[in-house]
């Protein structure tokens, strides 16, 4: 998701009452934001990389307020960012400040980022936000604190209009997830390219190009930054999109057609799954031929008893999609609209005119009579890219989480026959599941014993592509016991 906004509306996401104690702990409040943010932004340098797990930054700044060092978690499974701020920072960590956009989950189940804090010998870490999933919020701050260490959280501890903004770039970078915790559907942005006159393609349907290459650019980065594209039938038939990212870095998300009718082309660039895979979702018993075919292709075929944006979200909530980007024409964005799916709209508007009744718009028929009935969006953002453009802005605030969670405890308190800690039964059907990574359908790598040795071992991408090989002898697996942060 990119982020770099440059003129934004003054109307903040989330309102909090401004506390200000005088000058010195507004000096204080704002040297605290800008680390703040600086580590929200250093997070976001690995977008699309580190899902389904949070983007993490980390910045130590020394007693005179110098940056000792920086880090952020590359990909999920990689170095913690605070590990990295320390070496980075060595000696200077001892009596510094960490900070971090989101308190730390436990990815390798041993406390690697508190203990890195902790041996580093930090002595006090401010954090943007608790971590939004349940089963983690609250342990590494109180680890942190049991350690000595003084940590405060923005609107916890401390309040002031400063600090609320750099919460909310903390907000922003896991948006996606503080979406999973709260909802049932992936975070999804609708983006679309029109003229000036409103049209995302001429009468004859012609499209390409609306927007310049370097609004295009941007948005490859937006699919390197979401796990998913989806798009309907109508799109797969009128433009043959690739759908891919080709700024040069970053993931390519998956590929997913929304398709009533499964009326699609035999030959598409979305059928090539040689690089990225595609899944087509459709209702339960279309072409029923088309679908071996597409199956033969290596495209796979998802049916629904009811086909709709808010059932194809759900299910792909379910498989662990934390963000779809939507880049679909108008009937599929008015029905994902309505169906309340839609939480932010990315628009690249360009300087062009090109008439014509019949030309698409970007949102089809909301049903809505009067301007009194129009959507507005919040926190808009604008920013000029190349010749064009871009406004964005939210279709609903993102969630704010409650800052305290029920104890040890007080969970036990309201049920009794519930063991939070209960360490015979573990979940993991969901990948944010407290033990997500055995999920088929987590991309965390396991490590399974492998031929005759004892001391032989392979390393699976994930259980998924451990299950997909024909196995000859029953092998137990050994080495996926870290946790979903
Ligand atoms: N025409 C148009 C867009 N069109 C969108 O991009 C898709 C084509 O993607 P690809 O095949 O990967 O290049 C197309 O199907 C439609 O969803 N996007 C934009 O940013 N600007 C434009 O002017």
């Amino acid at each position: 998701m990119a982020l770099s906004f440059r003129i934004c509306s003054s109307s903040p996401l989330i309102c909090r009452a401004t506390l200000s104690n005088g000058d010195n702990s507004r000096n204080y409040h704002t040297t605290d934001a800008a680390f703040i943010r600086r580590a929200a932004d250093l997070s976001e340098m690995s977008a699309g990389l580190t899902s389904p797990h949070p983007n993490f930054g980390c910045v130590i700044a020394t007693s005179s307020g110098k940056v000792a060092g920086e880090g952020y978690l590359y990909a999920q499974g990689t170095k913690p960012a605070e590990a990295l701020a320390v070496e980075a920072a060595g000696e200077f960590s001892r009596g510094a400040t960490a900070y971090l956009n989101m308190e730390p989950g436990d990815c390798h189940g041993d406390h690697t980022a508190v203990s890195a804090l902790v041996q580093a010998g930090i002595e006090r870490v401010v954090v943007g936000i608790r971590h939004p999933l349940q089963h983690l919020r609250g342990s590494a701050i109180r680890e942190l604190r049991s350690h000595g260490i003084e940590v405060n959280v923005l609107g916890e501890d401390f309040e002031s209009k400063v600090l609320e903004d750099a919460r909310k770039s903390c907000l922003l970078v896991n948006a996606p997830l503080i979406h999973r915790a709260c909802s049932r559907v992936p975070f999804s942005v609708l983006k679309y390219a029109m003229t000036l006159d409103g049209k995302i393609a001429a009468s004859s349907g012609h499209a390409a190009w609306i927007s310049s290459k370097l609004s295009r650019t941007r948005v490859f980065e937006l699919r390197g930054g979401s796990d998913a594209v989806i798009v309907g039938g109508n799109t797969v038939r009128q433009d043959d999109p690739r759908l891919t990212a080709r700024h040069g870095q970053g993931h390519t998300p998956t590929r997913i057609v929304m398709t009533q009718s499964l009326d699609l082309p035999e030959k598409a660039n979305l059928w090539d799954v040689s690089e990225v895979s595609t899944i087509v979702v459709t209702q339960r018993g279309a072409r029923k031929s088309f679908q071996k075919l597409l199956a033969s292709k290596g495209v796979e075929v998802v049916e629904f008893d009811m086909l709709n944006p808010r059932e194809v979200m759900e299910y792909f909530h379910l498989r662990g999609y934390l963000s779809i980007l939507w880049e679909c024409g108008g009937t599929l964005a008015a029905s994902a609209i309505s169906s309340s799916v839609i939480h932010k709209v990315v628009a690249f508007v360009a300087p062009k005119i090109i008439g014509g009744s019949k030309a698409p718009s970007p949102v089809g028929d909301l049903g809505m009579v009067e301007m009194t009935q129009a959507l507005n969006l919040i926190d808009v953002c604008y920013e000029q890219v190349g010749p064009d453009m871009l406004v964005s802005g939210f279709l609903q605030p993102i969630p704010d989480l409650l800052p305290v969670i029920p104890s040890e405890d007080a969970t036990v308190e309201i049920d009794p026959s519930v063991d939070p800690f209960e360490p015979s039964i573990i979940f993991f059907y969901k990948t944010w599941d407290l033990y997500g990574s055995f999920s088929n359908f987590s991309p965390h790598p396991i490590r399974m014993p492998y031929g005759e040795e004892n001391d032989d071992y392979m390393t699976w991408s994930s259980v998924e592509h451990y299950y997909q090989v024909p196995h000859n002898s029953p092998c137990k697996m050994v080495s996926c016991s870290f946790k979903t942060t």
